[in-house]
Protein backbone atom coordinates (compact mmCIF):
# COMPACT_ATOMS: atom_id res chain seq x y z
CA UNK A 1 0.00 0.00 0.00
CA UNK A 2 2.82 2.48 0.79
CA UNK A 3 5.35 1.43 -1.68
CA UNK A 4 5.04 2.53 -5.52
CA UNK A 5 4.90 -0.12 -8.03
CA UNK A 6 9.13 -0.19 -8.40
CA UNK A 7 10.60 -3.95 -8.05
CA UNK A 8 12.18 -4.86 -4.68
CA UNK A 9 15.61 -4.18 -6.05
CA UNK A 10 14.75 -0.39 -6.14
CA UNK A 11 13.89 -1.03 -2.61
CA UNK A 12 16.79 0.89 -0.22
CA UNK A 13 17.86 -0.68 2.63
CA UNK A 14 18.38 1.12 6.25
CA UNK A 15 21.72 0.70 6.52
CA UNK A 16 22.75 2.59 3.09
CA UNK A 17 19.93 5.27 3.02
CA UNK A 18 20.68 8.46 4.84
CA UNK A 19 17.15 9.49 3.70
CA UNK A 20 14.26 7.30 3.74
CA UNK A 21 13.28 7.70 -0.01
CA UNK A 22 14.63 6.89 -2.84
CA UNK A 23 15.13 8.90 -6.08
CA UNK A 24 11.88 7.35 -7.02
CA UNK A 25 9.83 7.89 -3.96
CA UNK A 26 10.05 4.82 -2.95
CA UNK A 27 9.92 4.45 1.07
CA UNK A 28 12.67 2.87 2.96
CA UNK A 29 10.72 -0.47 4.28
CA UNK A 30 12.96 -0.68 7.27
CA UNK A 31 12.31 0.67 10.57
CA UNK A 32 14.89 3.61 11.96
CA UNK A 33 18.17 2.64 12.00
CA UNK A 34 18.98 0.76 15.83
CA UNK A 35 14.96 -0.47 16.11
CA UNK A 36 12.82 -3.04 15.09
CA UNK A 37 9.40 -4.00 14.14
CA UNK A 38 7.44 -6.62 16.09
CA UNK A 39 5.71 -8.73 13.34
CA UNK A 40 3.05 -11.44 14.69
CA UNK A 41 5.29 -13.89 15.80
CA UNK A 42 7.78 -11.35 17.88
CA UNK A 43 5.33 -9.93 19.00
CA UNK A 44 3.76 -13.49 20.67
CA UNK A 45 6.78 -13.96 22.29
CA UNK A 46 7.42 -10.21 23.56
CA UNK A 47 3.62 -9.99 24.85
CA UNK A 48 4.11 -13.61 26.59
CA UNK A 49 7.34 -12.36 27.84
CA UNK A 50 5.96 -9.29 29.44
CA UNK A 51 2.87 -11.61 30.39
CA UNK A 52 5.32 -12.99 32.63
CA UNK A 53 6.57 -9.67 33.97
CA UNK A 54 2.90 -8.26 34.78
CA UNK A 55 2.13 -11.62 36.34
CA UNK A 56 5.01 -11.23 39.31
CA UNK A 57 4.28 -7.59 39.14
CA UNK A 58 0.65 -8.63 40.86
CA UNK A 59 2.42 -11.84 42.86
CA UNK A 60 4.67 -9.06 44.32
CA UNK A 61 1.50 -6.76 45.15
CA UNK A 62 2.73 -3.87 42.84
CA UNK A 63 0.58 -1.31 40.79
CA UNK A 64 1.64 -0.38 37.37
CA UNK A 65 2.28 3.16 35.86
CA UNK A 66 3.04 4.65 33.02
CA UNK A 67 4.72 7.70 31.88
CA UNK A 68 5.39 9.63 28.39
CA UNK A 69 8.51 8.29 26.66
CA UNK A 70 8.90 11.75 26.21
CA UNK A 71 10.73 13.54 28.61
CA UNK A 72 12.45 16.98 29.44
CA UNK A 73 15.81 16.42 29.22
CA UNK A 74 16.68 18.00 32.63
CA UNK A 75 15.37 14.74 34.01
CA UNK A 76 18.91 12.91 32.83
CA UNK A 77 21.28 15.76 32.84
CA UNK A 78 23.99 14.19 35.55
CA UNK A 79 27.51 15.22 35.81
CA UNK A 80 29.37 11.54 36.56
CA UNK A 81 29.84 10.78 32.57
CA UNK A 82 27.81 7.97 32.75
CA UNK A 83 27.50 6.18 28.88
CA UNK A 84 23.49 6.76 29.32
CA UNK A 85 23.62 10.37 30.20
CA UNK A 86 26.17 10.70 27.65
CA UNK A 87 23.95 8.97 24.79
CA UNK A 88 20.80 10.79 25.18
CA UNK A 89 18.29 10.81 22.55
CA UNK A 90 17.94 14.58 23.03
CA UNK A 91 16.40 17.55 20.58
CA UNK A 92 14.73 20.86 20.61
CA UNK A 93 10.81 20.45 20.18
CA UNK A 94 9.49 23.54 17.98
CA UNK A 95 8.42 25.12 21.22
CA UNK A 96 12.50 25.36 21.65
CA UNK A 97 12.18 23.08 24.50
CA UNK A 98 14.81 20.57 25.18
CA UNK A 99 13.31 17.04 25.54
CA UNK A 100 14.59 13.28 25.39
CA UNK A 101 13.46 10.17 24.46
CA UNK A 102 13.59 9.04 27.75
CA UNK A 103 16.97 6.39 28.22
CA UNK A 104 15.26 5.03 31.57
CA UNK A 105 12.24 4.87 33.99
CA UNK A 106 13.50 5.63 36.97
CA UNK A 107 13.92 9.32 36.93
CA UNK A 108 10.36 9.24 35.49
CA UNK A 109 9.23 7.16 38.80
CA UNK A 110 10.77 10.11 40.79
CA UNK A 111 9.09 12.66 39.15
CA UNK A 112 5.54 11.26 39.58
CA UNK A 113 6.76 10.30 43.15
CA UNK A 114 7.14 14.27 43.97
CA UNK A 115 4.38 15.25 41.80
CA UNK A 116 1.81 13.30 43.78
CA UNK A 117 3.95 14.23 46.80
CA UNK A 118 1.14 13.97 50.14
CA UNK A 119 -1.71 12.55 47.98
CA UNK A 120 0.26 9.16 47.71
CA UNK A 121 0.97 7.09 51.30
CA UNK A 122 4.35 5.09 51.50
CA UNK A 123 5.36 2.33 50.75
CA UNK A 124 4.66 2.91 47.44
CA UNK A 125 5.70 -0.57 45.08
CA UNK A 126 5.07 0.43 41.24
CA UNK A 127 5.92 -1.28 38.02
CA UNK A 128 5.68 -0.10 34.43
CA UNK A 129 6.97 -1.84 30.95
CA UNK A 130 8.51 0.49 28.85
CA UNK A 131 10.64 1.59 25.29
CA UNK A 132 13.69 3.25 26.75
CA UNK A 133 16.16 5.31 24.26
CA UNK A 134 20.12 5.73 23.72
CA UNK A 135 21.43 7.59 20.59
CA UNK A 136 24.73 5.59 19.66
CA UNK A 137 27.22 7.27 16.90
CA UNK A 138 26.52 5.10 13.59
CA UNK A 139 29.62 3.37 14.41
CA UNK A 140 28.65 0.60 16.55
CA UNK A 141 25.54 -1.32 14.82
CA UNK A 142 23.66 -1.72 18.38
CA UNK A 143 20.17 -1.59 19.53
CA UNK A 144 18.92 2.31 20.31
CA UNK A 145 15.68 1.41 22.24
CA UNK A 146 15.09 -1.73 23.83
CA UNK A 147 11.85 -2.59 26.06
CA UNK A 148 12.49 -2.43 30.26
CA UNK A 149 10.44 -4.15 33.02
CA UNK A 150 11.34 -1.91 36.04
CA UNK A 151 9.67 -2.97 39.69
CA UNK A 152 10.22 0.45 42.61
CA UNK A 153 9.41 0.89 46.04
CA UNK A 154 9.47 3.63 47.63
CA UNK A 155 9.48 4.54 51.51
CA UNK A 156 11.17 1.35 52.65
CA UNK A 157 14.20 2.46 54.21
CA UNK A 158 15.45 -0.86 55.11
CA UNK A 159 17.33 -3.85 53.10
CA UNK A 160 13.28 -5.64 53.59
CA UNK A 161 12.96 -3.48 50.04
CA UNK A 162 15.93 -5.39 48.28
CA UNK A 163 14.98 -8.46 49.42
CA UNK A 164 11.47 -8.31 48.16
CA UNK A 165 13.11 -7.01 44.82
CA UNK A 166 14.99 -9.99 44.59
CA UNK A 167 12.65 -12.24 45.44
CA UNK A 168 10.67 -10.39 42.30
CA UNK A 169 14.02 -11.30 39.77
CA UNK A 170 14.03 -15.00 41.30
CA UNK A 171 10.11 -15.35 40.45
CA UNK A 172 10.29 -14.50 36.82
CA UNK A 173 13.34 -16.38 36.24
CA UNK A 174 11.47 -19.79 37.68
CA UNK A 175 8.95 -18.65 35.80
CA UNK A 176 10.96 -18.71 32.67
CA UNK A 177 12.41 -21.94 33.58
CA UNK A 178 15.80 -20.55 34.65
CA UNK A 179 17.03 -21.88 37.22
CA UNK A 180 19.91 -20.98 39.80
CA UNK A 181 22.89 -23.17 38.08
CA UNK A 182 21.38 -21.17 34.89
CA UNK A 183 21.77 -17.70 36.40
CA UNK A 184 23.11 -15.68 39.70
CA UNK A 185 22.64 -12.83 41.33
CA UNK A 186 25.58 -10.60 42.53
CA UNK A 187 25.25 -8.71 45.35
CA UNK A 188 27.10 -5.55 47.28
CA UNK A 189 26.63 -2.57 47.98
CA UNK A 190 27.87 0.91 46.73
CA UNK A 191 28.49 1.99 51.06
CA UNK A 192 31.58 -0.80 50.42
CA UNK A 193 33.05 1.99 48.24
CA UNK A 194 32.10 4.59 50.51
CA UNK A 195 33.83 2.98 53.39
CA UNK A 196 37.10 2.38 50.82
CA UNK A 197 37.26 6.17 49.78
CA UNK A 198 37.11 7.46 53.54
CA UNK A 199 39.31 4.97 54.45
CA UNK A 200 41.87 6.90 51.70
CA UNK A 201 40.35 10.21 52.72
CA UNK A 202 38.69 10.73 49.99
CA UNK A 203 36.22 13.98 49.41
CA UNK A 204 33.34 12.39 49.03
CA UNK A 205 32.00 14.34 45.88
CA UNK A 206 34.29 12.07 43.83
CA UNK A 207 32.29 9.28 45.00
CA UNK A 208 30.13 8.90 41.99
CA UNK A 209 32.09 9.27 39.12
CA UNK A 210 34.42 6.37 41.16
CA UNK A 211 31.14 3.73 40.81
CA UNK A 212 31.25 4.53 37.22
CA UNK A 213 34.39 4.04 36.39
CA UNK A 214 34.47 0.76 38.91
CA UNK A 215 31.21 0.22 37.03
CA UNK A 216 33.85 -0.96 34.20
CA UNK A 217 35.77 -3.31 35.99
CA UNK A 218 35.17 -6.79 33.92
CA UNK A 219 35.00 -4.44 30.85
CA UNK A 220 37.53 -2.83 30.86
CA UNK A 221 41.38 -4.73 31.71
CA UNK A 222 43.14 -3.56 35.02
CA UNK A 223 45.19 -1.01 33.71
CA UNK A 224 42.60 1.02 31.72
CA UNK A 225 40.60 1.29 35.31
CA UNK A 226 43.68 1.99 37.32
CA UNK A 227 44.13 4.87 34.83
CA UNK A 228 40.85 6.35 34.75
CA UNK A 229 40.66 6.28 38.44
CA UNK A 230 44.19 8.09 38.67
CA UNK A 231 42.32 10.88 36.44
CA UNK A 232 40.28 11.35 39.19
CA UNK A 233 42.89 12.46 41.24
CA UNK A 234 42.80 8.93 43.07
CA UNK A 235 46.66 8.42 44.95
CA UNK A 236 48.25 5.29 43.42
CA UNK A 237 47.52 3.93 46.80
CA UNK A 238 43.36 4.54 47.22
CA UNK A 239 43.52 2.78 43.60
CA UNK A 240 45.08 -0.16 45.00
CA UNK A 241 43.29 -0.34 47.98
CA UNK A 242 39.98 -0.07 45.99
CA UNK A 243 40.72 -2.53 43.41
CA UNK A 244 42.22 -4.62 45.99
CA UNK A 245 38.86 -4.36 48.40
CA UNK A 246 36.58 -4.78 44.99
CA UNK A 247 37.95 -8.00 44.14
CA UNK A 248 36.50 -9.63 47.33
CA UNK A 249 34.02 -12.13 47.03
CA UNK A 250 33.24 -13.03 51.11
CA UNK A 251 31.40 -11.08 53.29
CA UNK A 252 33.63 -12.37 55.81
CA UNK A 253 36.75 -11.35 54.14
CA UNK A 254 35.24 -7.84 53.73
CA UNK A 255 34.63 -7.18 57.15
CA UNK A 256 38.46 -8.14 57.84
CA UNK A 257 39.17 -4.82 55.84
CA UNK A 258 36.33 -2.59 56.38
CA UNK A 259 35.97 -3.77 60.28
CA UNK A 260 32.91 -4.88 62.13
CA UNK A 261 29.79 -2.46 62.76
CA UNK A 262 30.50 -0.83 58.91
CA UNK A 263 26.96 -0.26 57.67
CA UNK A 264 27.30 -2.29 54.36
CA UNK A 265 28.29 -5.20 56.13
CA UNK A 266 25.49 -5.42 58.84
CA UNK A 267 23.19 -4.65 55.59
CA UNK A 268 24.61 -7.45 52.92
CA UNK A 269 24.55 -9.73 55.98
CA UNK A 270 20.95 -9.21 56.62
CA UNK A 271 19.75 -9.27 53.51
CA UNK A 272 21.61 -12.36 53.02
CA UNK A 273 19.08 -13.64 56.04
CA UNK A 274 16.59 -12.54 54.49
CA UNK A 275 17.30 -14.68 51.66
CA UNK A 276 17.73 -17.70 52.89
CA UNK A 277 14.12 -17.62 54.57
CA UNK A 278 12.86 -16.28 51.14
CA UNK A 279 14.24 -19.05 49.75
CA UNK A 280 16.69 -18.03 47.10
CA UNK A 281 19.69 -17.92 48.91
CA UNK A 282 21.07 -20.28 46.18
CA UNK A 283 20.44 -17.36 43.56
CA UNK A 284 22.79 -14.57 45.14
CA UNK A 285 26.09 -14.05 46.08
CA UNK A 286 28.66 -11.19 47.49
CA UNK A 287 30.57 -10.08 44.59
CA UNK A 288 32.08 -6.49 45.85
CA UNK A 289 32.76 -5.57 42.76
CA UNK A 290 29.44 -4.61 41.52
CA UNK A 291 28.19 -1.18 41.64
CA UNK A 292 25.98 -0.77 38.76
CA UNK A 293 26.88 2.58 36.19
CA UNK A 294 23.98 4.79 37.16
CA UNK A 295 25.10 7.59 38.93
CA UNK A 296 22.26 7.70 42.11
CA UNK A 297 22.64 4.36 43.60
CA UNK A 298 23.47 4.92 46.82
CA UNK A 299 23.38 1.69 49.03
CA UNK A 300 22.88 -2.15 47.89
CA UNK A 301 23.18 -2.93 44.23
CA UNK A 302 22.91 -5.71 42.49
CA UNK A 303 22.95 -7.11 38.92
CA UNK A 304 21.91 -10.43 37.57
CA UNK A 305 24.08 -12.70 34.93
CA UNK A 306 24.25 -15.69 33.39
CA UNK A 307 27.06 -18.18 34.95
CA UNK A 308 28.07 -19.19 31.44
CA UNK A 309 29.17 -16.07 31.21
CA UNK A 310 28.47 -15.58 27.82
CA UNK A 311 26.06 -12.54 27.84
CA UNK A 312 25.88 -9.06 29.36
CA UNK A 313 24.14 -8.34 32.47
CA UNK A 314 20.66 -9.64 32.38
CA UNK A 315 18.57 -6.69 34.99
CA UNK A 316 20.02 -4.44 37.76
CA UNK A 317 19.25 -2.52 40.20
CA UNK A 318 19.85 -0.89 43.56
CA UNK A 319 18.89 1.86 46.31
CA UNK A 320 18.46 5.09 45.45
CA UNK A 321 17.82 7.06 48.56
CA UNK A 322 18.98 10.29 47.23
CA UNK A 323 17.93 10.72 44.12
CA UNK A 324 14.63 12.90 44.64
CA UNK A 325 16.76 16.12 46.64
CA UNK A 326 18.88 16.21 42.70
CA UNK A 327 15.32 17.10 41.72
CA UNK A 328 14.68 19.93 44.62
CA UNK A 329 12.37 17.56 46.34
CA UNK A 330 12.57 16.06 49.92
CA UNK A 331 14.67 12.85 50.04
CA UNK A 332 12.03 9.56 49.82
CA UNK A 333 14.41 6.36 50.41
CA UNK A 334 13.66 4.32 47.18
CA UNK A 335 15.09 0.79 45.13
CA UNK A 336 14.52 -0.77 42.12
CA UNK A 337 15.56 -2.71 39.11
CA UNK A 338 15.01 -2.73 35.44
CA UNK A 339 15.21 -5.87 33.65
CA UNK A 340 15.78 -5.35 29.39
CA UNK A 341 13.84 -7.17 26.96
CA UNK A 342 16.98 -8.47 25.02
CA UNK A 343 19.03 -10.63 27.11
CA UNK A 344 16.78 -12.45 29.07
CA UNK A 345 15.62 -13.72 25.30
CA UNK A 346 19.13 -14.62 24.17
CA UNK A 347 19.74 -16.16 27.89
CA UNK A 348 16.26 -18.53 26.68
CA UNK A 349 17.37 -19.39 23.51
CA UNK A 350 20.62 -20.51 24.78
CA UNK A 351 18.70 -22.43 26.72
CA UNK A 352 16.30 -24.19 24.30
CA UNK A 353 13.59 -22.05 26.56
CA UNK A 354 11.52 -20.26 24.25
CA UNK A 355 8.00 -21.30 24.33
CA UNK A 356 5.96 -22.43 21.35
CA UNK A 357 5.06 -19.09 19.32
CA UNK A 358 2.40 -20.62 16.87
CA UNK A 359 -0.81 -19.12 16.41
CA UNK A 360 -4.10 -20.84 17.87
CA UNK A 361 -7.53 -19.94 16.66
CA UNK A 362 -10.63 -21.91 17.77
CA UNK A 363 -12.87 -21.85 14.94
CA UNK A 364 -12.72 -21.25 11.18
CA UNK A 365 -15.83 -20.42 9.68
CA UNK A 366 -16.34 -21.04 5.89
CA UNK A 367 -19.17 -20.34 3.31
CA UNK A 368 -18.94 -22.55 0.77
CA UNK A 369 -21.04 -20.69 -1.74
CA UNK A 370 -20.80 -16.98 -1.85
CA UNK A 371 -24.79 -16.95 -0.91
CA UNK A 372 -23.91 -18.05 2.11
CA UNK A 373 -21.77 -14.92 3.28
CA UNK A 374 -24.34 -13.80 5.40
CA UNK A 375 -25.41 -16.54 7.14
CA UNK A 376 -21.43 -17.28 7.82
CA UNK A 377 -21.55 -13.92 9.17
CA UNK A 378 -24.23 -14.61 11.85
CA UNK A 379 -22.52 -18.16 12.71
CA UNK A 380 -19.26 -16.63 13.41
CA UNK A 381 -20.94 -13.77 15.23
CA UNK A 382 -22.72 -16.45 17.62
CA UNK A 383 -19.77 -17.76 18.32
CA UNK A 384 -17.33 -14.76 18.85
CA UNK A 385 -20.09 -13.80 21.75
CA UNK A 386 -19.67 -16.77 23.16
CA UNK A 387 -16.35 -15.86 23.62
CA UNK A 388 -14.76 -18.33 20.64
CA UNK A 389 -11.85 -17.01 18.40
CA UNK A 390 -13.38 -16.83 15.26
CA UNK A 391 -11.46 -16.68 11.77
CA UNK A 392 -14.26 -15.86 9.12
CA UNK A 393 -12.71 -16.98 5.35
CA UNK A 394 -14.16 -16.58 1.79
CA UNK A 395 -12.93 -15.98 -1.47
CA UNK A 396 -10.40 -18.98 -0.99
CA UNK A 397 -10.80 -22.77 -2.51
CA UNK A 398 -11.36 -25.33 0.03
CA UNK A 399 -7.68 -26.34 -0.40
CA UNK A 400 -6.43 -23.53 0.93
CA UNK A 401 -9.34 -23.30 3.93
CA UNK A 402 -7.74 -26.86 4.79
CA UNK A 403 -4.03 -25.68 4.91
CA UNK A 404 -4.87 -22.05 6.25
CA UNK A 405 -6.10 -24.11 9.22
CA UNK A 406 -3.12 -26.16 10.22
CA UNK A 407 -1.18 -23.65 9.59
CA UNK A 408 -3.08 -21.25 12.22
CA UNK A 409 -3.59 -24.17 14.64
CA UNK A 410 -7.53 -24.35 14.29
CA UNK A 411 -9.54 -26.00 16.78
CA UNK A 412 -12.39 -26.59 14.60
CA UNK A 413 -13.43 -25.67 10.53
CA UNK A 414 -17.46 -24.80 10.15
CA UNK A 415 -18.22 -25.42 6.69
CA UNK A 416 -21.45 -23.87 5.66
CA UNK A 417 -23.07 -25.32 2.68
CA UNK A 418 -26.46 -25.06 0.99
CA UNK A 419 -27.52 -28.66 1.11
CA UNK A 420 -26.90 -28.35 4.59
CA UNK A 421 -28.29 -24.67 5.62
CA UNK A 422 -31.38 -25.85 3.66
CA UNK A 423 -31.77 -27.94 6.61
CA UNK A 424 -30.30 -25.46 8.95
CA UNK A 425 -27.41 -27.49 9.72
CA UNK A 426 -23.27 -26.74 9.22
CA UNK A 427 -21.11 -29.28 9.36
CA UNK A 428 -17.80 -29.08 11.61
CA UNK A 429 -14.63 -31.00 11.07
CA UNK A 430 -12.90 -30.80 14.51
CA UNK A 431 -9.44 -31.13 12.99
CA UNK A 432 -7.53 -32.74 15.86
CA UNK A 433 -9.40 -35.74 15.45
CA UNK A 434 -10.97 -35.57 12.18
CA UNK A 435 -13.91 -36.02 13.14
CA UNK A 436 -16.85 -34.38 10.96
CA UNK A 437 -20.36 -34.20 11.85
CA UNK A 438 -23.31 -31.87 11.45
CA UNK A 439 -24.96 -29.86 13.89
CA UNK A 440 -28.20 -27.38 14.00
CA UNK A 441 -26.32 -23.48 13.18
CA UNK A 442 -28.21 -22.22 16.41
CA UNK A 443 -27.15 -25.34 18.58
CA UNK A 444 -23.38 -24.23 17.60
CA UNK A 445 -21.35 -23.39 20.61
C1 LIG B 1 20.81 -5.39 24.32
C2 LIG B 1 20.06 -4.08 24.15
O1 LIG B 1 19.19 -3.93 23.36
N1 LIG B 1 20.45 -3.06 24.95
C3 LIG B 1 19.92 -1.78 24.93
C4 LIG B 1 19.21 -1.24 23.86
N2 LIG B 1 18.71 -0.02 23.90
C5 LIG B 1 18.86 0.77 24.99
C6 LIG B 1 18.32 2.05 25.05
C7 LIG B 1 18.47 2.82 26.18
C8 LIG B 1 19.16 2.33 27.26
C9 LIG B 1 19.71 1.07 27.23
C10 LIG B 1 19.57 0.27 26.10
C11 LIG B 1 20.10 -1.00 26.05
Amino acid sequence: RFLSSASSSMLTHGDEASTHVDANGVVDVNPPRGTRDFPPEDMRLRTWLFDQFREVSRLMAFEEVDFPVLESEALFIRKAGEEITQQLYNFEDKGGRRVVLRPEITPSLARLVIKQGKSVSLPLKWFTIGQCWRYERMTRGRRREHYQWNMDIFGVPKVRAEAELLQAIVLLFQRLGITSSDVGIRVSSRKVLLAVLNMYSIPEHLFTQVCVIVDKFGKLTREEIEKELMSTGLSSEAVQGIIEVLSLKSLSKLEEVLGSGVEAVADLKKLFSFAEQYGYADWICFDASVVRGLAYYTGIVFEAFDREGKLRAICGGGRYDKLLSTFGSEDIPACGFGFGDAVIVELLKEKGLLPDMSRQIDDIVFPLDEVLEGPASSIASSLRKKGRAVDLVEDKRLKWVFKHAERINASRLILVGNSEWERGMVRVKILSTREEYEVKADELD
